[in-house]
C-alpha cells in the first residue's frame, strides 16, 4: 500500500494508444530513481470511449487518486475546458499533453513543443536557425512550429496539403510571434523555399512503416541543410537516411518523442530524470519491435 505522496499512479488517455512507449520510459526511468511508479494506457478505443469523456476520465483519475495524466488524439485540444490552471506556452499554444493533478486541481502543459525544443538543442546544437521549411501543419507540426519559433526561427514556411489548414496555422502563429515571418505554402512552392532554407522538418506522416517513402524529393537538400524528422517508427525514415547521405546534420524522430516524456517526468515528479537513458531505452524499446 502507498499514499498519494509516497507513489505514483501515471495514465496515457487517447485513441489507440495501448502499444505507446511512453508508458514503459516512464516506469524504467522512475526505477532508475527508486520511485514507486506506474504509467498506464486508458485507451478510448478499447474502452469505446469518446475524446469528449475527457473531463470525466480526469475527475474519475484524480478521485481514484491518479498523480497525472498525458493526454493525446483526440484529447489535446478538448481536455482544455477542464483545467483549473494552464501554462503560458500551452495556452498559446491551445494544446496539452501532460495534466498533473495537484490538490486536487488539474495543471495542463504541453511537453510536445518543449521536447522537440530539447530535442533539437541537444541533437543539432549550434543549428542555424534563420530560416526553416516545416512539412505538414497538424498536430505534431503545430508543437514543431511553435517550439522551433520559441528556439529563434526568424522564419518559417509551412508546407502543407491542406491549405485552409496551413493558413490558419500560419496566421495564428505570426500573431502569437511579432517580427518573424510565418508563410502558409504548397508543395508547389518547396523548392524555392528550400533553396534560401537552413533547414527541413518532415512533421507530415509520411516515412512511417505504415506510410513509406520520401516526404520531399531528395535532390533539393544540400549539405547545409540540417534536416529533422518526427516520425519514429522507424528511427531512422528514408528522410533521415538521404539526408545523411547527403551530408546533412539529422535529428530523427525518437528526440521528439523522448523529450515529450522526459519533460513529463520532470513535471509529474520534480526529479530531472536522464534523458540520455531514456533515449537509450526508448531505442531498445524500438529495436524490439515495440
Ligand atoms: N516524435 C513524436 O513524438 C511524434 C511524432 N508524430 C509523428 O508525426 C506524424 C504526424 O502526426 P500528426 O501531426 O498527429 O498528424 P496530423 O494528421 O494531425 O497532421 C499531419 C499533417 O500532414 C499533412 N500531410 C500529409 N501528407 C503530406 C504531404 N505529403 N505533404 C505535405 N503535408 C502532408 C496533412 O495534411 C496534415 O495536416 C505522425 O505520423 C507521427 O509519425 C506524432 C506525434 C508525436
Ligand atoms: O502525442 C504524444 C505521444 C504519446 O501519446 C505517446 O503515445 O507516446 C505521449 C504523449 O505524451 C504525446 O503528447
Amino acid at each position: 500500500m502507498s499514499t498519494v505522496s509516497e507513489s505514483y499512479l501515471v495514465g496515457l488517455i487517447g485513441e489507440g494508444i495501448t502499444a505507446s512507449l511512453t508508458p514503459p520510459m516512464h516506469e524504467r526511468e522512475a526505477d532508475h530513481h527508486g520511485l514507486r511508479y506506474l504509467y498506464r494506457p486508458v485507451d478510448l478505443t478499447e474502452i469505446g470511449l469518446p475524446g469528449e469523456s475527457v473531463g470525466d476520465l480526469l475527475r474519475q483519475g484524480r478521485n481514484l487518486g491518479f498523480s497525472a495524466f498525458n493526454v493525446t488524439h483526440p484529447c489535446k485540444q478538448l481536455v482544455l475546458d477542464h483545467l483549473d490552471e494552464v501554462s503560458d506556452d500551452a495556452a498559446r499554444l491551445g494544446a496539452v499533453n501532460t495534466v498533473l493533478v495537484r490538490d486536487g486541481k488539474f495543471i495542463g502543459h504541453n511537453t510536445d513543443f518543449s521536447g522537440f525544443g530539447t530535442g533539437l538543442a541537444h541533437g543539432l546544437p549550434g543549428a542555424t536557425l534563420d530560416n526553416v521549411v516545416q512539412l505538414g501543419a497538424g498536430g505534431a507540426g503545430s508543437a514543431v512550429a511553435y517550439a522551433l519559433l520559441k528556439a529563434g526561427v526568424q522564419s518559417l514556411t509551412l508546407i502543407d496539403l491542406d491549405p485552409a489548414r496551413v493558413a490558419a496555422r500560419a496566421a495564428a502563429l505570426a500573431e502569437l510571434f511579432p517580427g518573424r515571418e510565418v508563410a502558409a505554402a504548397g508543395r508547389d512552392e518547396l523548392a524555392d523555399a528550400l533553396s534560401t532554407a537552413d533547414g527541413f522538418v518532415n512533421t507530415s506522416p509520411v516515412g512511417m512503416h505504415s506510410h513509406p517513402g520520401l516526404p520531399i524529393d531528395a535532390e533539393l537538400l544540400q549539405p547545409r541543410h540540417w534536416v529533422a524528422d518526427v516520425v519514429y517508427r522507424p528511427v531512422e525514415t528514408e528522410l533521415v537516411r538521404a539526408a545523411s547521405a547527403k551530408g546533412c546534420r539529422v535529428l530523427d524522430g525518437g528526440h521528439m518523442a523522448v523529450g515529450q516524456a522526459v519533460d513529463a517526468f520532470a513535471l509529474i515528479t520534480g526529479i530531472a530524470p536522464d534523458a540520455a537513458r531514456m533515449r537509450r531505452h526508448f531505442l531498445e524499446l524500438i529495436g524490439q519491435g515495440r
